[in-house]
């Protein structure tokens, strides 16, 4: 069970102090420290030091903490991970990953330092089983604008395939799923159908590029209340159905087992982990 909160990723650009800066006041789950396409191609030598300065000094409280790192078909990408890796985070995202062995090469030179793959990449797609069975991957995060570049495709739905395709192989090997940008980050409503989409497909959070984006995906992706106490009921109505040597409860008119106790006890862990981090 995935029961670190992972509602909300936002990427922070490496090169910027100001938004490292600002980063440690805000509601993110996690946080996305870029080096690749966020910074420059002129400041993305600098931007390890800035990035790794920012991430010694701290204050980014349970929040997980993960660093992009540049491809290792750039002439960035090796030196990137070296750094990456003496940086106290909780994992290093590598971008374009096309299959298992992009992740053997990083992992050769970061340790122990748990992996992430970004899926954009139509190769990467088709071998998202291998990628997600990979025994060092922590989790994946589909990136979106450059699926959508590669594909031709000119809407979400012309990804869907390729961002349930991806869902399916996450879930198989028992990682984190977290879906891709919204671009248009002064469109509430637009992003909160785009949320609502992904939490229905099944991802576990949303990937941002703006603060102002923090609040929707962390509403839509995160339990409400109604969901919470719909959980609360059927754990207690099964647990009274099974006092009576009955192995299906009901609560508002539709039949609860054994199987729908598991998701209901993944919703109140999910809760508590929210909350903890928020009184973090
Ligand atoms: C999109 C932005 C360039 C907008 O920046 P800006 O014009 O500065 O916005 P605001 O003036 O509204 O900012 C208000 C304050 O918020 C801070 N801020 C802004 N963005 C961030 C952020 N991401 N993290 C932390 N803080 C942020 C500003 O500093 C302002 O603070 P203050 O001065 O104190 O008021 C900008 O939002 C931005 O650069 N966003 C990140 C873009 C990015 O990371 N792009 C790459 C990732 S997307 C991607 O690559 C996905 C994937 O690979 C794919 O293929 O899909
Ligand atoms: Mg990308």
């Amino acid at each position: 069970m995935r029961h670190r909160p992972t509602r909300s990723a936002l990427y922070i650009p490496g090169s910027k102090p100001r938004a490292l800066d600002k980063a440690r006041d805000l509601t993110c789950d996690v946080i996305l420290f870029d080096l690749e396409d966020a910074v420059s191609p002129d400041a993305k030598i600098a931007a390890r030091d800035t990035l790794r300065a920012a991430l010694e000094q701290g204050g980014y409280g349970a929040r997980m903490t993960l660093v992009r790192i540049n491809g290792f078909d750039t002439e960035w990408g090796q030196d990137d991970a070296r750094a990456a890796a003496a940086m106290p985070c909780d994992g290093v995202l590598i971008p374009k990953v096309d299959g298992p062995a992009d992740l053997d090469a990083v992992a050769d030179v970061v340790g122990d330092v748990p992996l992430w793959a970004m899926m954009e990449t139509p190769l990467g797609v088709l071998n998202a089983q291998t990628i997600c069975a990979h025994p060092r991957l922590a989790g994946i995060v589909m990136g979106t604008n450059d699926l959508a570049k590669d594909l031709g495709a000119q809407t979400r739905d012309g990804m869907r395939t390729a961002l349930q395709h991806c869902l399916l192989a996450a879930r198989a090997a028992g990682i984190t799923a977290i879906d891709g940008v919204f671009n248009a980050f002064k469109d509430d409503d637009g992003l909160q159908a785009e949320c609502t989409d992904g939490r229905a497909m099944g991802f576990d959070g949303k990937s941002l590029i703006h603060p102002a984006q923090l609040d929707i995906a962390n509403r839509i992706f995160g339990p409400s209340e109604a969901d919470i106490d719909l959980a609360r009921r059927q754990i207690a109505a099964f647990d009274a159905a099974a006092a009576a040597g009955q192995g299906v409860a009901v609560v508002d008119g539709r039949i609860v087992e054994n199987l729908h106790i598991v998701t209901a006890r993944a919703t109140l862990a999910k809760a508590e982990a929210i909350t903890a981090l928020e009184t973090t």
